[in-house]
């Protein structure tokens, strides 16, 4: 480590520098990001693009009295390795490590925790109105969205709220003109019209009562740092507006912004990629996703696609290759894309709209009210359905099971495997009268040869895997795979029997008398929450029928399973092979 980050663990230390010394520290301060997220992965290039406004800010604020919040918080790099982190930072994001994200128990830096995008205003808000209500005057409240961020309907519910009031805040709007991929939308191209000087005389931000600055460059540090010093002084809402570079200081990151997000393992030298992929491997389930609507909406024109921001991540960037006439990049806005979708229903157009499980929660009301009570018969894609791995407790997909479940009309459904996953599409888009959510996971399934030709699918069939006759084990999607390993593992003749329900509702009624009939020992498992998750689902039918058996469920319990990699998450969970395995042996 070199001269002066080596010196500085707390902002304190930082405000002892000499203005001169700090150009020096964002060049330390981006070599040591490079240097750790290079080795342990991690998200990259919002971090390196706001170093010196992480500099600026702790040295011109009193954090942690002054209250930083960053929006997503994938950008916060900078910020933990200043505020108290530096030596711990390459524990970032792995299991008993430090979170990729601000989390108020880790730090009293870190204002606000977050993970899911543009609720930063919201929260800003909400500490200087009570700042205000508490007679606390001099506390300073700031926040840092970026452009894709702002756009979403919860930053516009902050921003509308806050320029009523006079609360003491100001909204850095860090704009860089991306997302995770390229940012889209009217308000960008305001934003850019902005930059380019072409930007008609009202200014949308003054047109909402804040004081508005910029754009000024955001990686021109004395520039930075004497704007924030005259903005501290003005009360009331306040929006400074800069101007930064996504990977700023690592020219591939710089080139290739979509990459490097979040790249994984690359050489700290020349950006390489590291790559560790063999050639001949399954494919990733959202490939699966977005190769196959491709295939489908070829034959299908009514066939329409839908993300969230979420082209690359979910892999609907193949249809808006293969027909981008069809295929709609609605920004950070779930609730808009649930009921752009059911427009889209109500009219007679087949939507798949793709949301990762997670960030689906936010548009819980627009499924409801919009899609599942008109019984709009929308396909919900559901990527990162289950445990997600380093991102943590903010991203993993671990509710959509219950929360799905209880909702009339709609269909839930999570494949065993990538044949699967393409045979509900196609079964979808042939008409199901119902709205439908297919969940699946982060990562690849088992299958080299998946390009199969598709057939339809019996609505609510599970299927029985193997016979067996002292214990069912009954499984929802591909951590069947585990199940059927375990069965394997202990003999063709364990008496384990293993089924397999696609279907979580409607579920496969006649199949599922028959077990509760048959054994007396039934588990379930899933990677969902087991509180109103399948094995709930399970309890239930057979409680309603009048037989009470043994049913185990295995589940993800009642607690947030933190970040680290899946597999060590998994026996958090207890939801691992050894862990089912020894409890099956029990009863064998
Ligand atoms: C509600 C929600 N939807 C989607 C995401 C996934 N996501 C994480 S970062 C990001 C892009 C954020 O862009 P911007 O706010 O401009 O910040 P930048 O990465 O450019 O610094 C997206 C879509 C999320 N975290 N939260
Ligand atoms: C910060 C954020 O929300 C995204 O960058 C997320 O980490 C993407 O997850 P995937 O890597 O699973 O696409
Ligand atoms: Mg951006």
């Amino acid at each position: 480590m070199t001269a002066i980050l080596e010196h500085i663990n707390t902002p304190q230390d930082l405000r002892t520098l000499n203005p001169k010394d700090l150009e020096q520290l964002t060049i330390e301060l981006r070599e040591f990001i490079i240097d750790i997220v290079s080795a342990k992965e991690g998200h990259l290039g919002a971090s390196l693009g706001v170093v010196e406004l992480t500099i600026a800010l702790h040295y011109v604020f009193n954090t942690p009295i002054d209250k930083l919040i960053w929006d997503v918080g994938h950008q916060a790099y900078g910020h933990k390795i200043l505020t108290g982190r530096k030596s711990i930072f390459e524990t970032n994001r792995q299991f008993g490590g430090i979170s990729g994200f601000p989390k108020m128990e880790e730090s009293i830096y870190d204002a606000f925790g977050t993970g899911h995008s543009s609720t930063s205003i919201s929260a800003l808000l909400g500490m200087a109105l009570s700042a205000q209500l508490q007679g606390n005057i001099h506390r300073q409240h700031i926040a840092v969205i970026g452009d894709a961020s702002i756009a979403s309907g919860m930053a516009f519910e902050g921003l509308n709220h806050a320029g009523v009031t006079n609360a003491n805040i100001l909204i850095v709007l860090n704009d860089n003109a991306m997302g995770i991929d390229p940012s889209v939308g009217a308000l960008k191209k305001y934003l850019t019209n902005v930059k380019t000087g072409t930007a008609k005389e009202e200014n949308i931000f003054e047109c909402l009562n804040f004081h508005y600055t910029g754009p000024i460059d955001g990686h021109n540090l004395p520039i930075l740092v004497k704007e924030l010093e005259r903005l501290k002084k003005i009360e009331g809402p306040k929006l400074l507006h800069i101007i930064t570079t996504k990977g700023k200081g690592l020219k591939s990151a710089e080139e290739n912004q979509v990459v490097y997000h979040a790249p994984g393992k690359f050489n700290k030298q020349t950006g390489e990629l590291q790559k560790k992929e063999p050639q001949q491997q399954a494919p990733k389930y959202q490939d699966v996703f977005g190769k196959t609507l491709v295939e489908l909406a070829l034959k299908n024109e009514k066939i329409v696609g839908i993300t969230p921001a979420m082209p690359t991540g979910s892999s609907l960037k193949f249809m808006m290759d293969a027909l981008p006439e069809r295929a709609f990049d609605v920004g950070i806005a779930e609730q808009h894309a649930v009921t752009i979708a059911a427009g889209m229903a109500a009219d007679g157009l087949i939507p798949f709209c793709n949301i990762y499980s997670t960030f689906l929660q936010r548009a819980y009301d627009q499924v409801i009210h919009d899609v599942a009570i008109q019984n709009l018969p929308v396909i919900f894609c559901l990527d990162r359905a289950g445990l997600v791995g380093e991102d943590g407790p903010t991203h993993h997909g671990v509710f959509d099971i219950a929360y799905l479940r209880c909702i009339p009309n709609l269909m839930v459904f999570s494949p065993l495997n990538e044949i699967e996953l393409r045979n509900i599409m196609y079964t979808a888009q042939l008409g199901l009268n119902h709205p439908i959510a297919i969940r699946y996971p982060r990562g690849r399934g088992g299958i080299l040869k998946w390009q199969k030709p598709m057939s339809q699918m019996t609505i609510g069939k599970g299927e029985l895997l193997k016979e067996g006759s002292k214990i069912a084990i009954l499984t929802t999607g591909p951590i069947g795979n585990m199940a059927a390993e375990i069965s394997n593992e202990l003999g063709s003749n364990s008496g384990i029997a293993h089924y397999n329900f696609p279907f979580i509702k409607p579920l496969d009624e006649e199949l599922l008398t028959k077990i509760v009939q048959k054994f007396d020992h039934i588990i379930t498992i899933e990677d969902g929450s087991a509180i109103g998750g399948f094995g709930s689902a399970i309890l239930e039918f057979s409680n309603n029928i009048g037989i009470h058996k043994i049913i185990k469920i295995f589940g993800i319990p009642d607690f947030f399973i933190p970040h680290g990699d899946t597999e060590r998450l998994y026996k958090e969970a207890g939801i691992d092979k050894m862990s089912v395995k020894k409890y099956v042996q029990q009863f064998l």
